[in-house]
This record gives C-alpha cells, structure tokens and sequence, in this order.
C-alpha cells in the first residue's frame, strides 16, 4: 500500500500464496507493543514504532476506525521482577506512560512493579482486509500465487519486492529467519476492556472489537502450526490467573502462527543476476513477534529501497517493464 501511494504511476501486483484469514497476521493480537530486534539499532526502531503508533491514531481517529478494526486499549504490564529497563525506549510514543500504582498492584497479587498505559490494537483480519480494499482502490491487481522461486518473476517485472515473512525461509534460503511457534485463544469475553501482559512476554490478555487474544507460546524452531491442547488449557489457566473473570468466556478458539525471527528485519536491495538479465529484489521480512508494531514504519523503508532500485532502472538502458 505504502509503494502503491509513493509510485501511483508503477504498475503494482500482489502475489500471494494465502490471503486474510489464513496468514501470520490473523493469528497475531495485533498489539502495539515493540519487540526489540538485536540487530538493529534503537533509535531506528524507534522511529519506526513512532511512523507506525501515528499512522494507526489518526485511523483510530477518523471514520474509518471500525472498518479498519483499530482502536486504542488502555492496560499493564506487569512484572514479577523488575526489568533492567524501567522506562522503556517506546515509553513517549505510547499514551500516558506510567508507573503503575499500588492500587493497581492489587489487582496483580503476584507481580511487583508495572507500567499503565494507552496503546493501539490492529484487530486483524479487518485490519487487513482493510488495507487489501485500500490497495485495489489504487489499482493495484491482487493474485493468489506461490512463488517457488524469486527468479521466476524476472520477465514479468522490474523489482520485486519480498515480504513472504518466514516463507522467505525457503524462497530467500536465509538461514538466518526461524520460526517462533505461537498459539494463542481468541475468546468471547466483551467484559474485558483492558489489556495485560506479564511483562516476561509469557502470558498476555488482549480485548479487541469481536474477541480476546490470549496467549502466549514462543517455541523457537518449531514449524507445527497444528494447535495443542494441552497448551491451550496452560495458556486458558495463565490468563485465568492474570483476569480470574475469564473463567466465563466462551467460544474459545485456537489458532498457531510462525512468528518469521531474525536479529533484525531484513530491509534490503540485491541484486539476482542469471545469463545477462538482471532482476532488482528489495528484502522486506523476519519482524518476528513485532510485525504489528513497525508495519509502517519498515514498509516506508522499502518503499525508500524500491525508489532507488526505480531511479537504478531509469538511468539503466533496459527496458522497464514499469
Ligand atoms: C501468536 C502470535 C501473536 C502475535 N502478536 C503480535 C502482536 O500482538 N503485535 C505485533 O506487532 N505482532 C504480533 N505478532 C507478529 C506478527 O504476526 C508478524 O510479525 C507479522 O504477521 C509478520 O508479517 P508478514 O507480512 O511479514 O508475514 P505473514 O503475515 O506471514 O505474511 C506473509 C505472506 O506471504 C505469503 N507467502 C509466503 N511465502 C510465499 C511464497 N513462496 N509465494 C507466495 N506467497 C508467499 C503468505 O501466504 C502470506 O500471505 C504475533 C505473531 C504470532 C504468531
Ligand atoms: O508478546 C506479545 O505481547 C504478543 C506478541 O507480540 C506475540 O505473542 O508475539
């Protein structure tokens, strides 16, 4: 959407082997909150939380709020142990970020410190469905299709741009991007108005517009996306003891996802040369457990990278297929 806004002249597709509900991104609450990446400097990821929280207020703040299923969320973090970083690098792009006090606390007999604070949520398959109505209003021509392999595009288009999330584990090769298995319960409990989390990423308690997202697991290597029962009845008793009211929700739901992991998100140009023809990539994946978080922050940034691979053709004498 970011590229189709920046470059309204290209032609642009979206090839995809799946589309919303069968993605990462359904699965996830859709939680801004960061994840940090290792590898990549803070004041960066800084700036792209900031590009994203504004980007999603002003949709929370107009019209369009309820189709695109974003709004904000009032909650916690709790801590059994108090982090090392009590004021975290995103603390003034959130709203109203505080200590929690110990009125609060009392909610949360065994945790010793938190933080309060106003966040926004992506509900997520509206969120998306959303943004593929917004794409096909600018003409962008929307496919199912499984790429086996980058090249195989190369005659029908000048740059591509790789955002397969950890189907970029077999397509890039990139021994680097691992899975981070994730099973989470998406709940009927419309009583739960605000958000929890254990603040060792553990255990989280999500309200959205239609359910709850709780969750969590993180099980680094593991490509099972069948869900496990055994698990959701450890995450159902966790959130049980974070919010002892959800004892009565209902129609629970089990849903997996991979959480494509990296120290940090691939935001990158190569080049693939076979035979003479040539054909310009520009990586965008591995947003790990963070994907929410930073979506349009990292998007400007390919779209930055896809302006110097245009601007690379242009001065080039091959033909474009622009
Ligand atoms: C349980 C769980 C909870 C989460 N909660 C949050 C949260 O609260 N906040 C947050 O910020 N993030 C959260 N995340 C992380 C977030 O979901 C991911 O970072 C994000 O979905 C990654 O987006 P993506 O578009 O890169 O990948 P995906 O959502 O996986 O999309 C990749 C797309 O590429 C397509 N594709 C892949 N390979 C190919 C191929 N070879 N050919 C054609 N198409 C292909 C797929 O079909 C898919 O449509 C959570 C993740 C999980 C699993
Ligand atoms: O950790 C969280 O708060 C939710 C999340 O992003 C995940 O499970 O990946």
């Amino acid at each position: 959407l970011c590229i189709s806004e920046a470059f309204p002249s290209c032609r642009l597709s979206v090839l995809s082997e799946q589309f919303s509900p069968n993605t990462t991104g359904d699965v996830a609450a859709g939680m801004l909150i960061p994840h940090t990446y290792p590898g990549t400097p803070i004041h960066v990821q800084k700036q792209w939380f900031k590009e994203t929280f504004t980007y999603l207020f002003a949709i929370s703040n107009s019209a369009e709020a309820s189709e695109a299923g974003i709004h904000l969320v009032s909650g916690w973090q709790v801590f059994k142990t108090p982090p090392k970083d009590e004021v975290p690098f995103w603390s003034d792009i959130v709203l109203g970020f505080r200590p929690m006090s110990a009125a609060e606390l009392q909610k949360f007999p065994q945790h010793r410190s938190g933080q309060a604070f106003t966040t926004l949520k992506c509900d997520c398959p509206p969120y998306l469905l959303w943004l593929e109505k917004r794409l096909r209003a600018n003409g962008v021509q929307v496919h199912t299709r499984k790429v086996a392999d980058l090249w195989e595009l190369h005659r029908e288009y000048d740059v591509v741009v790789n955002c397969t999330g950890i189907g970029a584990h077999q397509l890039g090769g990139d021994p680097e991007l691992l899975p981070v298995r994730g099973q989470v319960l998406k709940v009927h409990a419309p009583w739960v108005k605000h958000f929890i989390r254990d603040g060792d990423g553990s255990t989280y308690v999500y309200p959205g517009i239609d359910s709850v997202t709780l969750g969590g697991t993180r099980e680094k290597g593991s490509w099972s996306l069948s869900p496990d029962p055994g698990t959701t009845k450890d995450i159902f008793d966790r959130c049980r003891s974070l919010e002892p009211s959800l004892q009565r929700a209902q129609d629970v739901r089990v849903k997996v996802g991979l959480r494509p992991s990296r120290s940090s998100v691939r935001l990158q140009r190569e080049v693939l040369s076979r035979g003479g023809a040539k054909l310009l990539v520009v990586h965008s994946y591995g947003h790990g457990a963070g994907g929410f978080s930073v979506h349009r922050g990292t998007a400007k940034e390919a779209t930055r990278l896809v302006g110097e691979c245009i601007a690379a053709l242009q001065g080039s004498s091959s033909r474009a297929k622009l």
